[in-house]
């Protein structure tokens, strides 16, 4: 399902304006980090996108739906929010029930929803947990649990606001196995993150804001090689990304895996990277 974001710009009633014409078109499927210093407009921009904010100016369509016509509710079944603080959305006493929860509220079957619970909790690794109250969890575990919470309901756009905070490294790799088998399946997937590691490692396009605009928008190999852009919103490449222009690397790598296959390259075929050669 297609997001369409034009020229949207929005004040707080307090008066801060906190996008200054934003425009952007997600493609079905896409995988996009959302990055930038604070008070960029990132959250003001993201809660546009499930109806929680309306354009002050411009429009944002959620498929065929302008997010301003649409009920808050409705926006849900297509997109799903996972807030950066889990416990301010957990309240069931079981976590299959808090699981549950939201595909009862968009009214599916009973046989849908255990199919939906169970596939939930599967690609959060939380089948042995189904029973436990989410309060008897570890924070880490509570972030799964809101994670799969939002997966029950199935929609085909899954936005994840600071998902790595404060999370340890165990629950990042399931955070981010979880973001590839949801990606396998066909959703779109944005995030907003200050971790720009795991922006690198885990997502296809990145678009930098700064001051309510974008600033960058393209694929990452592209964006997080902009090093004095980036630098207007406090962001650094990824260490790998800068190691790899030290070393003097024809394209930006953003992964380890890119690192690794040009420097292999390089030590096989020194010649052939014109910058080493001098
Ligand atoms: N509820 C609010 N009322 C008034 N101003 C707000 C409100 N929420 C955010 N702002 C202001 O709007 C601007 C954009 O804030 P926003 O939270 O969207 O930025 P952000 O890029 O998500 O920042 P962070 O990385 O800190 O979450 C900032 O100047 C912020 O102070």
């Amino acid at each position: 399902m297609r997001i369409s974001i034009e020229d949207v710009h929005f004040v707080y009633p307090g008066g801060v304006e906190a996008l200054r014409g934003v425009s952007l078109s997600i493609e079905p499927g896409e995988r996009v980090a959302i990055v930038g210093q604070n008070g960029a407009g990132k959250t003001t921009l993201v809660k546009h996108l499930n109806g929680l904010l309306r354009p002050t100016r411009g429009r944002v369509r959620i498929g065929d739906w302008d997010t301003a016509q649409v009920e808050v509710h409705r926006l849900a079944q297509r997109v799903g929010y996972v807030f950066q603080n889990p416990d301010g959305q957990l309240f069931c006493r079981t976590v299959a029930e808090e699981v549950a929860f939201g595909p009862r509220n968009l009214g599916y079957t009973p046989e849908e929803i255990s199919q939906r619970v169970a596939e939930a909790l599967a690609l959060a690794e939380l089948e042995d947990k189904a029973e436990a109250n989410p309060y008897d969890l570890s924070p880490s575990w509570r972030k799964m649990v809101a994670l799969a919470s939002v997966i029950a309901m199935d929609t085909p756009i899954v936005i994840f606001d600071e998902p790595t905070t404060g999370q340890d490294v165990r629950t990042i790799r399931r955070i981010e196995r979880m973001i590839e088998m949801l990606s396998q399946r066909g959703k779109t997937i944005l995030t907003i993150t200050h971790d720009i590691d795991f922006c690198a490692e885990n997502f296809e396009r990145v678009v930098v804001m700064g001051q309510g605009r974008v600033l960058l928008d393209g694929p990452k190999e592209m964006v997080l090689g902009m090093e004095a852009i980036l630098a207007q919103t406090y962001v650094e490449p990824p260490q790998l990304t800068r190691l790899g222009m030290r070393l003097g690397f024809e394209k930006t790598v953003c992964t380890s895996e890119q690192f690794l296959e040009t420097l292999r390259r390089r030590l096989d075929h020194p010649q052939s990277d014109p910058r080493a050669e001098g």
